[in-house]
C-alpha cells in the first residue's frame, strides 16, 4: 500500500515469566502479549483500537514506539523500524500515555515544553505556532504556570496531549487518552483530535475502553483480543457483529407496570425508572415518541453500550470476522 504509514505483519511478542513455586523451584511461563497482529495504518487515518483488558493493545503501542522488540514479525513506521530507527522516529511521533504523564511533575508545564522544545529541537517559529493553537484549544493558558503535579487529571491530560504535539509528529499513539476524564475534559479532548486529524492530517491510532471516543472519532476501529485482530471494519459492522443494544433510561412521573414497547426489550424497572434495550443501529426518535405519547415522563436519556459489552456479544454470537 502507497500510503501506508504504519505496517504489522506477523508481529508476536512473548514475555517469559518466573515465579517462584516452593523454596527451589521455580516456574516459568511464557505469556503471548501479541500472537500474530497484522494490519496496516493509511496516512491519514484515525483508528481505534479496542480489546478487553490484558488483549495486547499497550504491548503493541509499546512495540509501535520502539519501547519493545517484537519476539517475530515485522513492523513499520514511516518505513522505519521502530527499534533500530527510535531516535529518528521519535521526531515524526508522539505518545500520550492515559494512565501516566511525561510532564515533569514538579515543574510548570511551560518548562516540559521547553524541555520538549530542546529534545525535539523545534524550530523557534513551529514551537510558537504549535504552542499557541495548543494553548488557545486545550485552554492551557491559565494552567501554563502550574506546576504539573497541582493540575488535575483533565487538566493535565491536555497539558500532556499539548506536549507530543509541539513538535508536529506524523503519528500519534494514544492509550487511554479519556480515561478517569469528566464530561466536558473528555469532550475538549475529542474536539481537539479531531481538529488535528483534520487540519495536519496527523495519522492516530487510539486505545480506548470508551466507544463514545470511537464514535466520535474513528471511521475504522481493529478489535483485538488473545494478541489477534478479531475485526478490522467501520463502528457499525462491529455493532452488527456484537448486536450491540443501547438502552432507553426512562424516568417516569409514576410508578408504572413494566413497558411494552415494540422494538425494545425491558432489562430493569426499579420505581418509576425503567431500562428498555433496543438495538444499536436502530434510530431511538421513533422510540422516544412513542414513550412521550404513552406515558407522563420526568426524564429520558439514551445509554450507549459499553465496549466490554459489545465485544462479549461478539464472542457469545462467535462470529469472528476480519
Ligand atoms: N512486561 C511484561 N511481562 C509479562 N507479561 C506482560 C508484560 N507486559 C504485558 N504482559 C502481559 O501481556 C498481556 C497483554 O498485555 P497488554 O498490557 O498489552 O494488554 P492491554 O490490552 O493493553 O490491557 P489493558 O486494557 O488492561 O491495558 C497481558 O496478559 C499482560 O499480563
Amino acid at each position: 500500500m502507497d500510503d501506508a504509514l504504519i505496517e504489522v505483519e506477523g508481529v508476536t511478542k512473548s514475555f517469559v515469566v518466573r515465579r517462584r513455586a516452593g523454596r527451589f523451584r521455580r516456574t516459568r511461563t511464557v505469556v503471548d502479549a501479541v500472537a500474530g497482529l497484522d494490519f496496516t495504518v493509511r496516512r491519514g487515518e484515525m483508528v481505534g483500537y479496542i480489546g478487553p483488558n490484558g488483549a495486547g493493545k499497550s504491548t503493541t503501542i509499546k512495540m509501535l514506539t520502539g519501547i519493545l522488540l517484537p519476539s517475530s514479525g515485522r513492523l513499520r513506521v514511516a518505513g522505519a523500524d521502530p527499534v533500530r530507527d527510535r531516535v529518528r522516529l521519535a521526531q515524526r511521533m508522539g505518545v500520550v500515555f492515559g494512565q501516566r504523564t511525561t510532564l515533569w511533575w514538579d515543574l510548570p508545564l511551560r518548562d516540559s515544553y521547553e524541555l520538549a522544545r530542546r529534545i525535539y529541537r523545534i524550530p523557534d517559529a513551529t514551537y510558537t505556532r504549535n504552542l499557541a493553537r495548543c494553548v488557545e484549544l486545550l485552554e492551557l493558558e491559565d494552567l501554563l504556570d502550574v506546576p504539573v503535579r497541582q493540575l488535575s487529571l483533565g487538566q493535565r491530560m491536555r497539558g500532556d496531549i499539548a506536549a507530543a504535539l509541539l513538535h508536529e509528529p506524523e503519528v500519534l499513539y494514544l492509550d487511554e487518552p479519556t480515561i478517569g476524564l469528566d464530561v466536558v475534559s473528555k469532550r475538549r479532548v475529542r474536539e481537539f483530535l479531531a481538529r488535528v486529524n483534520a487540519e495536519r492530517g496527523t495519522t492516530v491510532l487510539l486505545t480506548t475502553h470508551d466507544l463514545t471516543d470511537i464514535e466520535q472519532l474513528c471511521s475504522r476501529v481493529m478489535v483485538i483480543d488473545h494478541g489477534r485482530v478479531v475485526y478490522d471494519g467501520g463502528l457499525d459492522g462491529l455493532h452488527e457483529q456484537g448486536r450491540s443494544e443501547r438502552t432507553l433510561v426512562v424516568d417516569l412521573e409514576r410508578e408504572q407496570p413494566p413497558i411494552e414497547l415494540p422494538g425494545t426489550r425491558l432489562v430493569r424497572c426499579e420505581g418509576t425508572r425503567q431500562w428498555l434495550a433496543f438495538p444499536a443501529s436502530a434510530s431511538a426518535a421513533p422510540l422516544v415518541a412513542a414513550l412521550a405519547g404513552r406515558y407522563a415522563l420526568r426524564d429520558l436519556s439514551v445509554r450507549e453500550p459499553e465496549i466490554e459489552d459489545v465485544i462479549a456479544r461478539m464472542y457469545g454470537e462467535a462470529v469472528v470476522a476480519v
